[in-house]
């Protein structure tokens, strides 16, 4: 009876939601596509002969179909955006004795000008709660919490277990790292879980202003200090995040003549304004950050030794990424759906050439670099996995620098390793004519792509 009823479950799907105007979809245990109607082949543009077995993520964007396929638990009238458009959608699991066989989705839109009205009155109110986000970020200032943060790594999960217990302490605190590692997003998180979290979170960046501005720029200035002031004056960025979190990037860059006052109104909790006879009372927590080495800068006479213990009361330093090569392939994961999200294209993976590219490389510019580099090779990209000719020309080049410690034995392993499975990527995994463009013969390349594990 049961093998009966498999030999015409398409059929009988059919009889049941072949002529159904709702979009319909039946995925198997492992989120393949086992039936879908006209309706849903007509909506996503796809033939019907062709989807059956793929998986449903090949075939549906931002699906979850799978997933409730292994949690077992019922998602109903979910949003799930598509073309840039959003649409609603109940996914249901099917069970059979106890266990789960699959799961049948469908989209709640009876025709275009109804799904059309619906979806113009959920983008007014996702864009009305977008405002209000908005607004609240201007008000605070800071865009970033501590789950934004990603990493595998034990030593960047450490840094998350180091804020949540020193973030809601008014203690100052020193983010050390190279440029890209993540120290504002730190930065932010720290003030998110702040007492100060609903007062202003307010950046400077030392090294941007110019060095006769840093005062007016810091501290303020009273309606004719100089030449040039506007009239009723300017409030300094110590009044602006009165109550809230100051955060001073590229600390190191700061002249030793603010570095004097910026000490002297952190110990005394008032700021004078430029041109001011009375200080204003002030209450901020203070966030450094830097990526040189201040201890050398104190020796050399550059950098304050008592402004330095002021800031550096709790301590983070900020791996680079070279040195968490576990986080790349979380990041660059992540960072795919994060452009993919503000393109809007559709890119899925990364090729294994790409993947052990990403795994080698020494990303001098740590995450914003990996970050550019996989924006770019979206733009580039015209299919669903980046490729490593959609990497930017400046790191397909063969000169890419050899990491320390390297021997020779495995930089020219690592470079037969690349060539190979770029050479397979370009076939097609044809290993005749990747042998031929080789100029190897067969043998040697069945020899090498089990020693790679290719
Ligand atoms: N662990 C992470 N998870 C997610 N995104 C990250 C992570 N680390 C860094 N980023 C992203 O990388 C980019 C650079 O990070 P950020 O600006 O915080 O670095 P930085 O150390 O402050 O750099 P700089 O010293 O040049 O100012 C940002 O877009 C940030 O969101």
């Amino acid at each position: 009876m049961l093998s009966i009823l498999e030999d015409y479950r398409y059929d009988v799907l059919e009889t049941l939601f072949g002529n159904v105007e709702h979009c319909i979809v039946v995925v198997d245990r492992s989120g393949c596509v086992s039936y879908m109607n006209d309706s849903y082949c007509r909506f996503l543009d796809v033939q019907k002969s062709t989807i059956t077995g793929q998986h449903v993520t090949e075939i549906i964007e931002n699906t979850r179909m799978h997933i409730v396929v292994e949690t077992g638990e019922e998602e109903m009238a979910d949003l799930q955006k598509i073309r840039g458009d959003y649409m609603i959608a109940h996914r249901i699991p099917l069970w059979e004795n106890g266990e789960i066989i699959g799961a049948l989705g469908m989209v709640l839109f009876r025709d275009t000008d109804e799904w059309k009205i619906m979806n113009t009155h959920i983008k007014d109110l996702l864009l009305e709660l977008e405002t209000y986000r908005n607004q609240m970020q201007q008000q605070n200032g800071a865009k970033y919490s501590l789950h934004d943060i990603i990493t595998s790594s034990p030593e960047v999960l450490q840094l998350k277990e180091k804020i949540r217990k020193t973030a809601h302490s008014d203690v100052s605190v020193l983010l050390r790292g190279e440029s890209g590692t993540g120290k504002e997003l730190f930065a932010h998180s720290i003030h998110h879980l702040s007492e100060r979290s609903t007062k202003p979170f307010v950046k400077v960046n030392c090294a941007a202003i110019p060095e006769h501005l840093i005062e007016a720029e810091l501290f303020g200035y009273q309606e004719g200090a100089f030449t040039g002031a506007k009239k009723g004056g300017k409030p300094g960025k110590f009044q602006l995040a009165h109550g809230g979190t100051l955060f001073l990037d590229e600390i190191g860059d700061m002249p030793l003549h603010a570095q004097v006052k910026i000490l002297r109104t952190l110990q005394e909790g008032e700021v004078e304004a430029v041109g001011a006879v009375q200080p204003q009372e002030v209450d901020v927590r203070i966030i450094a950050a830097t990526n040189q080495s201040l201890e050398t800068m104190i020796k050399e006479q550059r950098f304050r030794e008592d402004l330095f213990y002021r800031i550096n009361v709790v301590q983070m330093d900020i791996p680079p990424l070279r040195a968490r090569r576990g986080d790349i392939k979380v990041l660059s994961k992540y960072l795919l759906q994060k452009v993919c999200d503000r393109t809007g294209k559709r890119v899925q993976d990364f090729s294994p050439a790409v993947q052990d590219f990403f795994s080698q490389y020494h990303w001098p510019g740590n995450v914003r670099e990996l970050e550019n580099v996989i924006e770019s090779a979206v733009h580039m990209t015209d299919r669903k996995v980046i490729g490593y000719e959609d990497l930017p020309p400046h790191l397909q080049s063969p000169s890419h620098p050899v990491r320390d410690g390297q021997s020779l034995k495995m930089v020219v392993e690592q470079a037969e390793k690349q060539a190979i499975q770029l050479a397979l990527e370009e076939s097609s995994g044809d290993k005749s004519i990747a042998a031929q463009r080789l100029c190897i013969g067969k043998s040697s390349l069945y020899e090498k792509v089990k020693k790679y594990n290719l």
